[in-house]
Protein backbone atom coordinates (compact mmCIF):
# COMPACT_ATOMS: atom_id res chain seq x y z
CA UNK A 1 0.00 0.00 0.00
CA UNK A 2 1.26 3.80 -0.75
CA UNK A 3 2.21 5.87 2.12
CA UNK A 4 -1.16 8.14 2.90
CA UNK A 5 -2.36 9.61 5.79
CA UNK A 6 -5.96 9.04 5.13
CA UNK A 7 -7.39 6.45 6.86
CA UNK A 8 -11.49 6.81 5.57
CA UNK A 9 -12.49 5.47 2.83
CA UNK A 10 -14.22 7.87 0.44
CA UNK A 11 -17.32 8.41 -1.17
CA UNK A 12 -17.26 11.59 -4.01
CA UNK A 13 -20.13 12.50 -5.53
CA UNK A 14 -20.06 14.26 -8.67
CA UNK A 15 -18.14 12.56 -11.21
CA UNK A 16 -16.80 15.56 -13.35
CA UNK A 17 -13.63 17.06 -13.39
CA UNK A 18 -12.92 17.69 -10.10
CA UNK A 19 -14.45 14.24 -8.53
CA UNK A 20 -12.52 12.56 -10.91
CA UNK A 21 -9.34 13.95 -10.03
CA UNK A 22 -9.99 13.74 -6.78
CA UNK A 23 -10.47 9.68 -6.88
CA UNK A 24 -7.81 9.26 -9.39
CA UNK A 25 -5.25 10.72 -6.57
CA UNK A 26 -6.60 9.14 -4.02
CA UNK A 27 -7.49 5.84 -5.75
CA UNK A 28 -3.31 6.24 -6.80
CA UNK A 29 -2.67 5.95 -3.01
CA UNK A 30 -4.63 2.89 -2.63
CA UNK A 31 -7.97 4.60 -1.15
CA UNK A 32 -11.05 2.79 -1.67
CA UNK A 33 -12.91 5.30 -3.63
CA UNK A 34 -16.63 5.32 -4.69
CA UNK A 35 -17.82 7.19 -7.67
CA UNK A 36 -21.43 8.91 -8.17
CA UNK A 37 -23.24 11.00 -10.38
CA UNK A 38 -26.55 11.88 -11.17
CA UNK A 39 -25.64 11.21 -14.63
CA UNK A 40 -25.26 7.44 -14.96
CA UNK A 41 -22.88 8.40 -17.99
CA UNK A 42 -20.68 10.57 -15.83
CA UNK A 43 -20.32 7.74 -13.05
CA UNK A 44 -19.19 5.19 -15.11
CA UNK A 45 -16.57 7.71 -16.99
CA UNK A 46 -14.91 8.27 -14.05
CA UNK A 47 -15.12 4.40 -13.19
CA UNK A 48 -13.16 4.14 -16.41
CA UNK A 49 -10.85 5.94 -16.22
CA UNK A 50 -9.92 4.53 -12.18
CA UNK A 51 -11.08 6.74 -10.64
CA UNK A 52 -13.20 4.97 -7.88
CA UNK A 53 -15.64 2.04 -8.08
CA UNK A 54 -19.25 1.88 -8.31
CA UNK A 55 -21.80 2.19 -5.60
CA UNK A 56 -22.46 -0.91 -3.27
CA UNK A 57 -25.27 -1.59 -0.61
CA UNK A 58 -23.24 -1.81 2.58
CA UNK A 59 -20.63 1.03 1.81
CA UNK A 60 -19.64 2.56 4.89
CA UNK A 61 -17.69 5.91 3.71
CA UNK A 62 -15.89 7.78 7.07
CA UNK A 63 -15.26 11.14 4.13
CA UNK A 64 -17.74 11.89 1.59
CA UNK A 65 -16.73 14.98 -1.08
CA UNK A 66 -19.55 16.59 -2.55
CA UNK A 67 -18.16 17.84 -6.19
CA UNK A 68 -20.99 18.83 -7.93
CA UNK A 69 -22.16 22.58 -9.30
CA UNK A 70 -22.13 25.45 -6.51
CA UNK A 71 -26.55 25.54 -6.92
CA UNK A 72 -26.80 22.25 -5.51
CA UNK A 73 -23.79 21.75 -3.55
CA UNK A 74 -26.12 22.40 -0.14
CA UNK A 75 -28.83 19.97 -1.58
CA UNK A 76 -26.56 17.07 -1.82
CA UNK A 77 -24.45 17.34 0.94
CA UNK A 78 -27.30 17.88 3.22
CA UNK A 79 -28.69 14.68 1.65
CA UNK A 80 -25.35 12.79 2.20
CA UNK A 81 -24.82 14.06 5.99
CA UNK A 82 -28.56 12.25 6.31
CA UNK A 83 -27.65 9.03 4.62
CA UNK A 84 -24.31 8.71 6.09
CA UNK A 85 -24.98 9.29 9.87
CA UNK A 86 -21.44 8.25 10.57
CA UNK A 87 -19.11 10.37 8.12
CA UNK A 88 -17.46 13.68 7.87
CA UNK A 89 -18.85 15.49 4.80
CA UNK A 90 -17.35 18.25 2.83
CA UNK A 91 -17.85 19.65 -1.04
CA UNK A 92 -15.52 21.84 -3.47
CA UNK A 93 -18.01 24.50 -4.87
CA UNK A 94 -16.20 27.77 -5.21
CA UNK A 95 -18.31 29.83 -3.09
CA UNK A 96 -18.17 28.76 0.55
CA UNK A 97 -20.40 31.31 2.48
CA UNK A 98 -23.98 30.81 0.26
CA UNK A 99 -23.76 26.64 0.59
CA UNK A 100 -23.17 27.29 4.20
CA UNK A 101 -26.09 29.51 5.08
CA UNK A 102 -28.41 27.24 3.02
CA UNK A 103 -27.23 24.19 4.77
CA UNK A 104 -27.71 26.43 7.90
CA UNK A 105 -31.28 27.28 6.44
CA UNK A 106 -32.38 23.49 6.25
CA UNK A 107 -31.10 22.99 9.62
CA UNK A 108 -28.20 20.40 8.48
CA UNK A 109 -26.03 18.43 10.29
CA UNK A 110 -23.22 21.14 10.51
CA UNK A 111 -20.84 19.60 13.08
CA UNK A 112 -20.15 17.25 10.36
CA UNK A 113 -19.56 19.38 7.57
CA UNK A 114 -16.68 21.48 6.47
CA UNK A 115 -16.67 22.85 3.19
CA UNK A 116 -13.16 23.35 1.14
CA UNK A 117 -12.21 24.95 -1.82
CA UNK A 118 -8.85 23.56 -3.85
CA UNK A 119 -7.51 26.28 -5.89
CA UNK A 120 -6.56 24.38 -8.49
CA UNK A 121 -9.12 23.35 -11.96
CA UNK A 122 -9.14 23.72 -15.41
CA UNK A 123 -11.28 25.46 -17.95
CA UNK A 124 -12.68 22.02 -19.14
CA UNK A 125 -14.72 20.04 -16.83
CA UNK A 126 -15.77 16.53 -16.98
CA UNK A 127 -14.14 12.97 -16.14
CA UNK A 128 -12.50 13.60 -19.43
CA UNK A 129 -10.20 16.49 -18.32
CA UNK A 130 -9.29 15.07 -15.00
CA UNK A 131 -5.86 14.69 -13.84
CA UNK A 132 -4.68 12.80 -11.01
CA UNK A 133 -1.97 15.20 -10.14
CA UNK A 134 -4.50 18.35 -10.56
CA UNK A 135 -3.74 20.13 -6.92
CA UNK A 136 -0.43 18.96 -6.63
CA UNK A 137 1.23 22.14 -4.74
CA UNK A 138 -2.05 24.27 -4.85
CA UNK A 139 -3.50 25.94 -1.88
CA UNK A 140 -6.50 24.17 -1.12
CA UNK A 141 -8.73 26.60 1.81
CA UNK A 142 -10.83 24.52 4.47
CA UNK A 143 -13.74 27.42 4.79
CA UNK A 144 -13.74 26.96 8.24
CA UNK A 145 -17.07 27.74 10.46
CA UNK A 146 -18.49 27.95 14.02
CA UNK A 147 -19.94 24.71 14.16
CA UNK A 148 -16.88 22.05 13.58
CA UNK A 149 -13.41 22.09 14.51
CA UNK A 150 -10.45 22.18 11.96
CA UNK A 151 -9.54 19.10 14.27
CA UNK A 152 -12.53 17.35 13.82
CA UNK A 153 -12.17 17.65 9.90
CA UNK A 154 -8.72 15.86 10.18
CA UNK A 155 -9.69 13.46 7.61
CA UNK A 156 -10.80 16.47 5.09
CA UNK A 157 -6.96 17.88 6.03
CA UNK A 158 -5.23 14.48 5.36
CA UNK A 159 -6.84 13.99 2.00
CA UNK A 160 -5.77 17.31 0.98
CA UNK A 161 -2.18 16.19 1.85
CA UNK A 162 -2.60 12.62 0.40
CA UNK A 163 -3.47 15.12 -2.97
CA UNK A 164 -0.56 17.25 -2.96
CA UNK A 165 -1.87 20.12 -2.30
CA UNK A 166 -1.17 23.01 0.44
CA UNK A 167 -4.53 23.25 3.04
CA UNK A 168 -4.78 26.78 3.74
CA UNK A 169 -7.96 27.36 6.84
CA UNK A 170 -9.97 30.59 6.33
CA UNK A 171 -13.24 31.14 7.10
CA UNK A 172 -16.34 31.30 4.99
CA UNK A 173 -16.56 35.64 4.25
CA UNK A 174 -12.76 35.88 4.09
CA UNK A 175 -12.50 32.62 1.72
CA UNK A 176 -15.20 34.29 -0.87
CA UNK A 177 -13.72 38.03 -0.60
CA UNK A 178 -10.26 36.51 -1.30
CA UNK A 179 -11.10 34.43 -4.14
CA UNK A 180 -13.87 37.46 -5.12
CA UNK A 181 -10.02 39.11 -6.32
CA UNK A 182 -7.75 35.93 -7.27
CA UNK A 183 -10.00 34.26 -9.44
CA UNK A 184 -13.50 35.49 -10.14
CA UNK A 185 -12.58 38.80 -11.03
CA UNK A 186 -9.82 37.57 -13.31
CA UNK A 187 -12.28 35.41 -14.61
CA UNK A 188 -14.79 38.26 -16.02
CA UNK A 189 -11.69 40.14 -17.11
CA UNK A 190 -10.59 37.75 -19.53
CA UNK A 191 -13.58 36.34 -20.42
CA UNK A 192 -14.46 40.23 -21.28
CA UNK A 193 -11.23 40.88 -22.89
CA UNK A 194 -11.33 37.75 -24.62
CA UNK A 195 -14.89 38.71 -25.98
CA UNK A 196 -13.47 41.44 -27.93
CA UNK A 197 -11.60 39.62 -30.26
CA UNK A 198 -14.64 38.56 -31.89
CA UNK A 199 -14.32 41.77 -33.91
CA UNK A 200 -11.28 41.72 -34.38
CA UNK A 201 -10.43 40.52 -38.39
CA UNK A 202 -8.53 37.23 -39.11
CA UNK A 203 -5.26 39.17 -40.15
CA UNK A 204 -5.29 40.51 -36.41
CA UNK A 205 -5.81 37.20 -34.71
CA UNK A 206 -2.95 35.27 -36.98
CA UNK A 207 -0.46 37.31 -34.88
CA UNK A 208 -1.96 36.29 -31.22
CA UNK A 209 1.26 35.49 -29.10
CA UNK A 210 1.80 33.95 -26.00
CA UNK A 211 0.54 37.25 -24.35
CA UNK A 212 -2.85 36.92 -25.32
CA UNK A 213 -2.86 33.34 -25.22
CA UNK A 214 -1.56 34.18 -20.84
CA UNK A 215 -4.65 36.33 -20.06
CA UNK A 216 -7.56 34.55 -22.27
CA UNK A 217 -6.68 31.00 -21.47
CA UNK A 218 -9.45 30.82 -18.46
CA UNK A 219 -11.96 32.44 -21.00
CA UNK A 220 -12.77 28.80 -22.36
CA UNK A 221 -14.44 27.74 -18.82
CA UNK A 222 -17.62 26.87 -18.71
CA UNK A 223 -20.76 29.84 -19.09
CA UNK A 224 -22.95 27.91 -17.15
CA UNK A 225 -20.51 26.94 -14.01
CA UNK A 226 -19.09 30.86 -13.52
CA UNK A 227 -23.00 31.94 -13.97
CA UNK A 228 -23.75 30.29 -10.10
CA UNK A 229 -20.33 31.30 -8.90
CA UNK A 230 -20.45 34.81 -9.53
CA UNK A 231 -23.67 35.15 -9.07
CA UNK A 232 -23.29 33.29 -5.62
CA UNK A 233 -20.47 35.92 -5.04
CA UNK A 234 -21.58 38.70 -6.46
CA UNK A 235 -20.98 41.70 -3.90
CA UNK A 236 -17.27 41.08 -3.26
CA UNK A 237 -16.95 40.87 -7.04
CA UNK A 238 -18.57 44.15 -7.61
CA UNK A 239 -16.12 45.11 -4.71
CA UNK A 240 -13.24 44.22 -6.97
CA UNK A 241 -14.71 45.40 -10.23
CA UNK A 242 -15.63 49.06 -9.59
CA UNK A 243 -12.24 49.86 -8.45
CA UNK A 244 -11.31 48.58 -11.56
CA UNK A 245 -13.38 50.34 -13.64
CA UNK A 246 -12.37 53.54 -12.13
CA UNK A 247 -8.29 52.18 -13.13
CA UNK A 248 -10.03 51.66 -16.63
CA UNK A 249 -11.67 54.98 -17.21
CA UNK A 250 -8.34 56.82 -16.20
CA UNK A 251 -6.39 54.90 -18.84
CA UNK A 252 -8.82 55.76 -21.01
CA UNK A 253 -8.88 59.37 -20.04
CA UNK A 254 -5.15 59.67 -20.14
CA UNK A 255 -5.03 57.52 -24.38
CA UNK A 256 -7.65 60.20 -25.22
CA UNK A 257 -5.34 63.08 -24.86
CA UNK A 258 -1.64 61.60 -24.66
CA UNK A 259 -0.13 64.74 -25.24
CA UNK A 260 -1.94 66.56 -22.22
CA UNK A 261 0.13 67.12 -19.12
CA UNK A 262 -0.04 64.45 -16.82
CA UNK A 263 -1.11 61.87 -19.39
CA UNK A 264 2.35 59.51 -19.80
CA UNK A 265 2.47 59.80 -15.70
CA UNK A 266 -1.19 58.26 -15.70
CA UNK A 267 -0.27 55.78 -18.29
CA UNK A 268 2.78 54.83 -16.45
CA UNK A 269 1.59 54.90 -12.81
CA UNK A 270 -1.39 52.42 -14.18
CA UNK A 271 1.32 50.10 -15.32
CA UNK A 272 3.87 50.35 -12.65
CA UNK A 273 0.68 49.22 -10.11
CA UNK A 274 0.63 46.10 -12.44
CA UNK A 275 4.23 45.52 -11.86
CA UNK A 276 3.77 45.62 -7.92
CA UNK A 277 0.59 43.41 -8.23
CA UNK A 278 1.85 40.69 -9.62
CA UNK A 279 5.45 40.61 -7.89
CA UNK A 280 2.37 39.63 -5.05
CA UNK A 281 1.77 36.38 -6.68
CA UNK A 282 3.44 33.70 -4.52
CA UNK A 283 5.26 31.30 -6.63
CA UNK A 284 5.21 27.71 -6.77
CA UNK A 285 4.20 25.43 -3.43
CA UNK A 286 2.53 28.87 -2.06
CA UNK A 287 6.27 30.23 -1.14
CA UNK A 288 7.08 34.04 -2.26
CA UNK A 289 10.10 32.32 -3.50
CA UNK A 290 10.48 33.86 -7.34
CA UNK A 291 12.27 31.80 -10.07
CA UNK A 292 14.95 32.45 -13.12
CA UNK A 293 13.45 31.80 -16.39
CA UNK A 294 15.75 29.98 -19.17
CA UNK A 295 14.02 30.20 -22.72
CA UNK A 296 15.47 27.22 -24.72
CA UNK A 297 14.73 26.73 -28.61
CA UNK A 298 13.73 23.63 -29.54
CA UNK A 299 13.25 21.84 -33.17
CA UNK A 300 9.84 20.76 -33.96
CA UNK A 301 10.58 17.22 -34.20
CA UNK A 302 9.66 14.73 -32.71
CA UNK A 303 11.14 13.30 -29.44
CA UNK A 304 13.52 17.10 -28.93
CA UNK A 305 11.34 18.11 -25.97
CA UNK A 306 12.03 14.72 -24.21
CA UNK A 307 15.18 15.09 -25.00
CA UNK A 308 15.39 18.26 -23.50
CA UNK A 309 13.95 17.25 -20.51
CA UNK A 310 15.57 14.60 -19.68
CA UNK A 311 19.13 16.39 -20.29
CA UNK A 312 17.81 18.97 -17.82
CA UNK A 313 17.42 16.08 -15.61
CA UNK A 314 21.02 14.68 -16.50
CA UNK A 315 22.56 18.03 -15.46
CA UNK A 316 20.99 17.57 -11.96
CA UNK A 317 18.87 20.02 -11.80
CA UNK A 318 15.26 20.04 -10.78
CA UNK A 319 12.66 22.25 -12.86
CA UNK A 320 10.49 23.95 -11.21
CA UNK A 321 8.22 25.00 -13.97
CA UNK A 322 7.71 24.57 -17.53
CA UNK A 323 5.80 26.89 -20.26
CA UNK A 324 5.48 25.76 -24.20
CA UNK A 325 5.33 28.61 -26.71
CA UNK A 326 4.49 27.54 -30.53
CA UNK A 327 2.90 29.28 -33.55
CA UNK A 328 0.81 26.80 -35.72
CA UNK A 329 3.29 26.64 -38.64
CA UNK A 330 6.81 27.63 -36.97
CA UNK A 331 9.11 24.85 -36.90
CA UNK A 332 10.63 25.87 -33.52
CA UNK A 333 9.36 25.91 -29.96
CA UNK A 334 10.46 28.03 -27.12
CA UNK A 335 10.43 26.08 -23.68
CA UNK A 336 10.60 28.59 -20.78
CA UNK A 337 12.07 26.24 -18.12
CA UNK A 338 11.97 27.91 -14.68
CA UNK A 339 14.69 27.03 -12.21
CA UNK A 340 16.13 27.88 -8.88
CA UNK A 341 18.40 31.24 -9.67
CA UNK A 342 21.36 29.39 -7.83
CA UNK A 343 21.19 26.73 -10.72
CA UNK A 344 20.30 29.16 -13.76
CA UNK A 345 24.16 29.83 -15.15
CA UNK A 346 25.22 26.13 -14.03
CA UNK A 347 22.24 25.15 -16.11
CA UNK A 348 22.49 27.77 -19.46
CA UNK A 349 26.58 26.20 -19.44
CA UNK A 350 25.42 22.78 -19.54
CA UNK A 351 23.05 23.11 -21.91
CA UNK A 352 24.33 25.03 -24.42
CA UNK A 353 27.28 22.81 -24.10
CA UNK A 354 24.98 20.02 -25.47
CA UNK A 355 24.23 21.96 -28.54
CA UNK A 356 20.99 23.86 -27.57
CA UNK A 357 19.74 27.28 -28.41
CA UNK A 358 19.32 29.63 -25.61
CA UNK A 359 17.05 32.10 -26.56
CA UNK A 360 17.40 34.16 -22.93
CA UNK A 361 17.76 33.63 -19.33
CA UNK A 362 16.74 35.91 -17.12
CA UNK A 363 15.81 36.23 -13.10
N1 LIG B 1 -13.65 23.59 -12.74
C1 LIG B 1 -12.77 24.10 -11.89
O1 LIG B 1 -11.72 24.56 -12.31
C2 LIG B 1 -13.07 24.09 -10.42
C3 LIG B 1 -12.03 24.34 -9.52
C4 LIG B 1 -12.30 24.30 -8.13
C5 LIG B 1 -13.60 24.02 -7.70
N2 LIG B 1 -14.57 23.79 -8.61
C6 LIG B 1 -15.92 23.46 -8.11
O2 LIG B 1 -16.08 22.06 -8.25
C7 LIG B 1 -17.45 21.74 -8.47
C8 LIG B 1 -17.53 20.80 -9.66
O3 LIG B 1 -16.98 21.43 -10.79
P1 LIG B 1 -16.40 20.58 -12.01
O4 LIG B 1 -15.51 21.51 -12.76
O5 LIG B 1 -15.92 19.27 -11.57
O6 LIG B 1 -17.74 20.39 -12.87
P2 LIG B 1 -18.10 19.23 -13.88
O7 LIG B 1 -19.18 19.77 -14.74
O8 LIG B 1 -16.88 18.70 -14.55
O9 LIG B 1 -18.70 18.09 -12.96
C9 LIG B 1 -19.85 18.25 -12.19
C10 LIG B 1 -20.52 16.87 -12.08
O10 LIG B 1 -21.59 16.98 -11.13
C11 LIG B 1 -22.65 16.17 -11.60
N3 LIG B 1 -23.89 16.59 -10.97
C12 LIG B 1 -24.62 17.69 -11.25
N4 LIG B 1 -25.69 17.74 -10.44
C13 LIG B 1 -25.61 16.66 -9.64
C14 LIG B 1 -26.45 16.14 -8.60
N5 LIG B 1 -27.55 16.80 -8.25
N6 LIG B 1 -26.08 14.99 -8.00
C15 LIG B 1 -24.96 14.33 -8.38
N7 LIG B 1 -24.15 14.76 -9.36
C16 LIG B 1 -24.47 15.91 -9.97
C17 LIG B 1 -22.64 16.35 -13.11
O11 LIG B 1 -23.32 15.30 -13.78
C18 LIG B 1 -21.13 16.38 -13.39
O12 LIG B 1 -20.64 15.08 -13.69
C19 LIG B 1 -18.18 23.07 -8.65
O13 LIG B 1 -18.89 23.37 -7.48
C20 LIG B 1 -17.07 24.08 -8.89
O14 LIG B 1 -17.41 25.36 -8.38
C21 LIG B 1 -14.35 23.79 -9.95
O1 LIG C 1 -6.88 27.28 -13.86
C1 LIG C 1 -8.07 27.10 -14.12
O2 LIG C 1 -8.46 26.82 -15.25
C2 LIG C 1 -9.06 27.26 -13.05
O3 LIG C 1 -10.20 27.00 -13.33
C3 LIG C 1 -8.63 27.62 -11.73
C4 LIG C 1 -9.49 28.33 -10.71
C5 LIG C 1 -8.79 29.66 -10.40
O4 LIG C 1 -9.34 30.71 -10.67
O5 LIG C 1 -7.68 29.61 -9.87
C6 LIG C 1 -10.88 28.58 -11.16
C7 LIG C 1 -11.95 28.39 -10.38
C8 LIG C 1 -11.91 27.50 -9.24
O6 LIG C 1 -12.84 27.79 -8.27
C9 LIG C 1 -10.56 27.31 -8.71
C10 LIG C 1 -9.50 27.50 -9.50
Amino acid sequence: MTDRRLAEDVRIVGSGLLGTSIGLGLAARGVDVVMDDVSPSARRLAVDYGAGREPAAGDAPGLIVVCVPPDVTASIVARELAAYPDALVTDVASVKAAPLAELRAMGADLGRYLGTHPMAGRERGGAISARADLFVGRPWVLAGHDDISYRRAGAIEDMILDLGAVPIELDVERHDRSVALVSHVPQVVSSLLAARLSEGDGAALQLAGQGLRDVTRVAGSDPALWVQILGANAPAVVDVLRPLRDDLERVIAALDAPEAPGSRRAIADALAAGNTGVARIPGKHGQDRRFSQIVVMVDDTPGELARLLTEIGEAGVNMEDLRLEHSPGAQIGLAEISVVPEAEQRLVAELEERGWTIAGAFA
